[in-house]
């Protein structure tokens, strides 16, 4: 048995660049991979789907170019050429993170599939079929989540497609049918929309994105129903069948029967912890009932010196969440700090277009806490800059507390609607108030003035 300081186990979002601090600081440290390095993210996350979506952006904006007066006389798309880009960028931004990791003096890293076998001590299975028995004083777990696959009559007999498997289609679909409405239906979905797929997207609540404000998701709803994407909600899928080269989803829509026919489904029904053959239980880390790690604000599990950092420990699934979780290890147990996860601000952007990009709370949040707040909202058909574009899609909007005029959240649907919501989260973090942003003074024409003008909104 090799005995190690520290092991990680993944190396996703939060495990590659801690396992390189650990072994900084000193320690002798191990990160154990059982796929590639870089994890979800890298490999099958953001930066491939971005990747691809900068491409739809492109095709769309060439096949409405001719409202700017720009006629292209006609284009095709590609798609063995996006897939191409798209491997290159993964490749080069995973073989970036390997050899970071390789040239890091106190760091194996090690291919194979960890499971815990006893209290600190784990299992490889190594990539040749080997195995390796490894010890350490201290664990981090960060070993991501994997696609949930919902309970459906017929599911396993059809060739249905993930968000991973989806990006290495050999062709676009024809006609694509979601199942889902979150992050990955929609963007996905508006992807293959502009690649000439005809969608179908099968939501089983009420509406989309219900954690998000109604007018908003609404505002989502037209943009994309504008591009001829169907949105059915209120739908559980019955049954699902191959036919010929079809599929055939039996729906109950709203109580009524409905049938669709198509050529692929793509599953975006959430995502689930991997945490079901990690052997958790030898080494007594407790588990919810949803199978997440859990873990107290500082990313303590049940058993002293094993930690869970990422997805894996469930709340906001995130790149940067991940990333924050090194940052609040890192300072704890690298720099002797006193870190916590508690009250962090959680941003995030939905790469949609127009991007959805939020930080903080919703106007509905803010109503169920019974919090005194005022709620400044404009559409972008006032933002100058996005008449200037030709692009008045979406709205923004945010809340603020009503006591001491400082922002609590805001939802920013607009042409980079990330960048600019982060404006609005740094006024969160430095405590300006909305006030100071409505008499601010920021170049003409951006997007940042038109802050001047939404919170002029509440003047009236
Ligand atoms: C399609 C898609 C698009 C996304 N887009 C965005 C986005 O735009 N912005 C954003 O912030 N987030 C996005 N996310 C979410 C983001 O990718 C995740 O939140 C993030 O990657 C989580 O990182 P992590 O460190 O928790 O784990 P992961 O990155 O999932 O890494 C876990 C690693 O552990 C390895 N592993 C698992 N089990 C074992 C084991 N037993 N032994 C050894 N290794 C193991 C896995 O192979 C993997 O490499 C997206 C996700 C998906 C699926
Ligand atoms: N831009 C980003 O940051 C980004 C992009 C993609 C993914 N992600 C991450 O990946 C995670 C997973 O994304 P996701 O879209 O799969 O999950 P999600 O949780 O965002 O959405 C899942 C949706 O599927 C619906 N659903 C579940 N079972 C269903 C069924 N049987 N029939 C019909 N609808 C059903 C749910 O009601 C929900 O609306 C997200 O939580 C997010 O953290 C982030």
């Amino acid at each position: 048995m090799e005995k190690y300081d520290a092991i990680v186990i993944g190396s996703g979002q939060a495990g590659t660049p801690l396992s390189k601090r650990l072994a900084e600081s000193g320690l002798k440290t191990a990160i154990i991979e059982k796929r590639w390095v870089g994890g979800t993210c890298v490999n099958d996350g953001c930066s491939p789907t971005k990747t691809m979506i900068a491409s739809a952006k492109l095709a769309w904006s060439v096949a409405n170019s001719e409202k700017l007066g720009v006629h292209v006389g006609g284009y095709t798309v590609d798609f063995h050429e996006i897939l191409d880009r798209k491997n290159e960028v993964v490749q080069r931004m995973r073989g970036n993170s390997e050899k970071g990791i390789k040239e890091t003096k106190n760091l194996d890293l090690i291919y194979g599939t960890a499971v815990f076998t006893g209290p600190k001590e784990i299992t490889v299975t190594l990539n040749d079929g080997s195995e390796q028995v490894l010890s350490a004083d201290k664990f981090f777990i960060n070993v991501g989540e994997k696609p949930a696959i919902p309970e459906i009559d017929g599911i396993d007999k059809i060739n249905y497609l993930t968000s991973t498997s989806i990006m290495e289609l050999e062709e676009i679909p024809e006609h694509l049918a979601i199942i889902g409405s979150g992050y990955i239906a929609l963007e996905f979905g508006q992807m293959f929309r502009r690649f000439g797929s005809k969608v179908t997207i099968l939501e089983q609540s009420e509406r989309i994105l219900r954690h998000e404000d109604e007018d908003i998701a609404e505002e989502i709803v037209k943009i994309l129903s504008e591009e001829d994407i169907k949105i059915i909600t209120d739908c559980k899928v019955e049954l699902i069948k191959n036919e010929g080269h079809n599929i055939n989803l039996f729906l109950n829509v709203t109580e009524q029967e409905a049938n669709i026919s198509c050529t692929h489904v793509l599953i975006g029904a959430g995502r689930k912890p991997q945490t079901t053959d990690l052997g958790l239980d030898s080494a007594g880390v407790e588990i919810d009932e949803k199978g997440y790690v859990k873990v107290n604000d500082k990313l303590e599990t049940s058993v002293e010196g094993i930690y869970a950092l990422g997805d894996v420990k469930g709340g906001p699934a995130f790149t940067h969440i991940a990333y924050d979780d090194y940052r609040v290890i890192r300072k704890n147990i690298i720099e002797k700090g006193n870190e916590s996860i508690k009250d962090r601000l959680v941003p995030y952007c939905m790469f949609i277009d127009p991007q959805l990009g939020r930080v903080g709370i919703t106007e509905q949040e803010a109503k169920e806490s019974g919090k005194e707040v005022l709620v400044a909202k404009m559409p972008n058909s006032s933002v100058a800059r996005s008449i200037e574009t030709g692009d008045t899609r979406g709205m923004m909007k945010a809340v603020i507390d009503k006591e001491t005029g400082k922002i609590l959240g805001a939802s920013v649907l607009a042409e980079e609607g990330g960048e600019i919501v982060t404006i609005l989260q740094l006024a969160m973090m430095g405590g300006i108030t909305y006030e100071q942003l409505k008499e601010g003074v920021f170049a003409h024409p951006t997007y940042a003035e038109s802050l001047n003008n939404l919170f002029m909104t509440l003047d009236k």
